[in-house]
């Protein structure tokens, strides 16, 4: 009788080569893994069905071995970027994987609130964090945000990206930034029009969006923020709410 188990963990979606649509690899051609299950519920979360529980019977759990296969065949065995999404990909045990596409010369970008630390985050090629504003109704613990950043320890380029709807998101923003002036920050305009979680045909407000983008831009040169970067979400620009993509 065996007793190996293999680690297993909650895929809600493995999609692409698609291109990295938000942040600091906006552009770059990538594989996602998208987890399912997360510790937040964001207002405007465009996620939803991979973060609400009713839709849990849509998420699989895979073996390392098998999420590692799909990737493979997506990219078709050339090694890219895979980014790690969710939900929350730090609910997962993602070690092994990494370790895995490593070996064979994949990099490995994780998108994360910053609510929960893992050793793995070390691991990393690239780590994003993206603290929610308040327009999320979420609070931030800004000791798990310390914890991730501990945790990865310096080794992944990291990068901060947070959503701004308001001024007290944006407040919100130059506050997350003043915390942490050696990292990079990506401002991103909030899509006040996600999906809901069954229907990703749902219409985008583009011109609502660039509005506000345009008001992001506008609020960061008066503020003479030369730091900052606002970008859009390339991929809603390109496909709106679609799923998969
Ligand atoms: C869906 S989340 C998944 C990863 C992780 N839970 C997180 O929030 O960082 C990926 C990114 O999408 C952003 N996002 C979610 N809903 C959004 C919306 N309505 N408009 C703009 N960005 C959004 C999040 O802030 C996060 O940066
Ligand atoms: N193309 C593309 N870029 C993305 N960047 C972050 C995404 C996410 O949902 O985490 C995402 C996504 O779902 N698609
Ligand atoms: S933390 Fe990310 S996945 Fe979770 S509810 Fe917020 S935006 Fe959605
Ligand atoms: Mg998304």
């Amino acid at each position: 009788m065996s007793s190996r188990r293999e680690t297993a963990i909650r895929v809600s979606e493995i999609f692409g080569p698609t291109i990295q649509g938000e942040g600091m690899l906006i552009g770059l051609p990538t594989v996602f893994v998208r987890t399912g299950g997360c510790d937040y519920r964001c207002s405007w979360c465009d996620t939803l069905h991979a973060v609400d529980t009713e839709y849990r019977d849509q998420w699989t759990p895979m073996t390392v071995e098998a999420i590692w296969q799909e990737v493979r065949r997506l990219s078709g065995g050339q090694p890219l970027t895979v980014s790690l999404s969710g939900g929350n990909p730090a609910i997962q045990p993602f070690g092994e994987l990494i370790a895995k596409g490593h070996d064979e010369g994949y990099r490995f970008a994780l998108e994360t609130q910053g609510s929960i630390a893992r050793d793995w985050f070390a691991d990393l090629d690239y780590l994003v964090l993206s603290p929610k504003p308040p327009s999320s109704d979420m609070d931030t613990d800004w000791n798990s945000l310390e914890h991730c950043l501990a945790a990865a320890a310096g080794r992944p380029q990291t990068a901060l990206k947070i959503v701004v709807f308001d001024d007290a998101d944006y407040l919100y923003a130059r506050d997350v930034a003043a915390r942490h002036p050696q990292l990079p920050v990506y401002l991103q305009p909030g899509n006040h029009t996600p999906p809901p979680p069954d229907d990703d045909d749902a219409r985008v407000d583009i011109d609502g969006v660039m509005d506000r983008m345009l008001w992001l831009v506008d609020k960061v040169c008066a503020d003479r923020w030369f730091e900052a970067r606002v970008l859009p979400q390339l991929h809603v620009l390109l496909w709106g709410n679609k799923r998969g993509v």
